[in-house]
């Protein structure tokens, strides 16, 4: 990693990127560009592909990606989603065996804690929230948001979401969480003197206050993306406008392309629209989410780096006593999974209602299994019986 003049945090790996998480090889992201420049050293060396056509997004297997991002509804996964899983002959059975359900493995995951301190992670939809059609109506239950709350009054509790932070943060409403949004680009966090991360990138934290008055700090390590990400994004709403049941949402320091209300026979036109516009913008990537791809700036910051970033603010990294637990259904949500698990730091949870391959330790079947895991936590910390502390 390099960094530009303004120390944000740079990906410069001038090898040729296949990421198997994008399904996009690296050629299909283009080398010419208009808009903001940036110093040599941080522009990202990448063969360019000359084709154009639809080849392009069959071959790097973005309708794969595209086909495979979200479960499909569950009447068409009868058998996999008729309740709980209860025989070898079940996919989800043989998948719980790999990711067993944090509810029932609730006892080991509460004695592991004991004597630590739980610091919680949560993202949005799909975790907090159900998927829905719309995501402007992707709407938390007053239930779920009284649990959130109930729990974020015994551990620290942040939202790490791929929405914009003020999207989430209207969303979920309650003003004792932190808040971290565009897939951990723009975070506040409370003010701590001696961050590592303000010693590399100095210019990405600001000292502000939050809408209670409270001291804050911001984290926008994206910051000089801004005006890409806006052009970027008229020319994915214009580009897209004739596609019927397509969405671009204004993520902020990324944008979402929806293709869940568009007919399947033209995803790939979608997929092809979206590839030909980052063709004039290099700097910017692209993943996959459920039902949506995403377009972003191509820094090495994630969902993972921003759960280091939160607990460090919290005066809680690399500290032996403090178990970090991450709950997630996305690939993005991968990244955070993937940083507890290589510092067996803490605990990942994917919420999921198929078996998919994760670097999450443990599974919750959907937003139910989320709230009524919550609940158990905040049950155990009020427990007297507990010898945890
Ligand atoms: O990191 P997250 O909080 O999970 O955000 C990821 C994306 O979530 C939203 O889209 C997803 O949920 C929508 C509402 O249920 C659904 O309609 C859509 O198909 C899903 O992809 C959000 O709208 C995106 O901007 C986020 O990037």
């Amino acid at each position: 990693m390099d960094m530009n003049s303004n120390n944000t945090p740079v990906l410069t790996d001038t090898a040729p990127i296949t990421n198997s998480r994008l399904h996009v090889h690296s050629n299909l992201l283009p080398y010419s560009h208009t808009g903001a420049t940036f110093p040599h050293g941080m522009l990202l060396n990448i063969p360019r592909k000359k084709t154009g056509i639809l080849e392009d997004v069959f071959s790097c297997g973005w309708l794969d990606a595209m086909k495979s991002s979200s479960p499909p509804p569950k009447n068409k996964t009868k058998d996999v989603n008729h309740g709980f899983a209860s025989s070898e002959a079940d996919p989800y059975f043989n998948w719980l065996l790999k990711y067993p359900s944090a509810l029932t493995s609730f006892d080991q995951i509460t004695n592991y804690a004991k004597g630590k301190r739980i610091a919680l992670f949560l993202d949005y939809d799909g975790t907090l929230s159900p998927i829905v059609d719309n995501p402007d109506c992707a709407f938390m239950s007053d239930n779920m948001r009284a649990a959130v709350k109930k729990v974020a009054e015994y551990f620290p509790t942040a939202i790490i979401s791929g929405r914009s932070r003020d999207k989430v943060h209207e969303f979920v409403g309650l003003t004792e969480l932190y808040y971290a949004g565009s897939h951990g680009m723009d975070i506040i966090g409370p003010v701590r003197q001696s961050l590592s991360v303000s010693h590399n990138h100095p210019n990405c934290i600001i000292k502000s206050t939050d809408k209670q008055g409270k001291k804050v700090n911001l984290f926008q390590p994206a910051a000089e993306f801004l005006p890409m990400i806006n052009e970027v994004l008229k020319s994915l709403v214009e580009c897209t406008k004739d596609i019927k049941g397509s969405k671009v949402e204004n993520n902020k320091f990324c944008v979402s392309v929806h293709y869940r209300n568009v007919d399947e026979k033209s995803w790939s036109l979608v997929a092809q629209r979206v590839n030909d516009v980052l063709k004039g913008f290099p700097r910017l990537r692209l993943t996959h989410g459920r039902k949506v791809l995403e377009v972003r700036p191509v820094i090495n910051w994630d969902k993972g780096k921003a759960v280091t970033f939160l607990l460090e603010s919290l005066g809680l990294n690399n500290c032996d006593d403090v178990l970090p637990i991450y709950i997630g259904d996305d690939r993005t949500d991968e990244d955070a999974f993937k940083v507890l698990r290589e510092g067996n730091k803490g605990y990942g949870i994917l919420v999921s209602s198929a078996p998919k391959e994760s670097n999450a330790s443990y599974s919750l079947r959907d937003p139910s299994e989320v709230m009524e895991f919550l609940k158990s936590l905040v049950l155990w910390k009020q427990s007297p019986y507990k010898s945890h502390i």
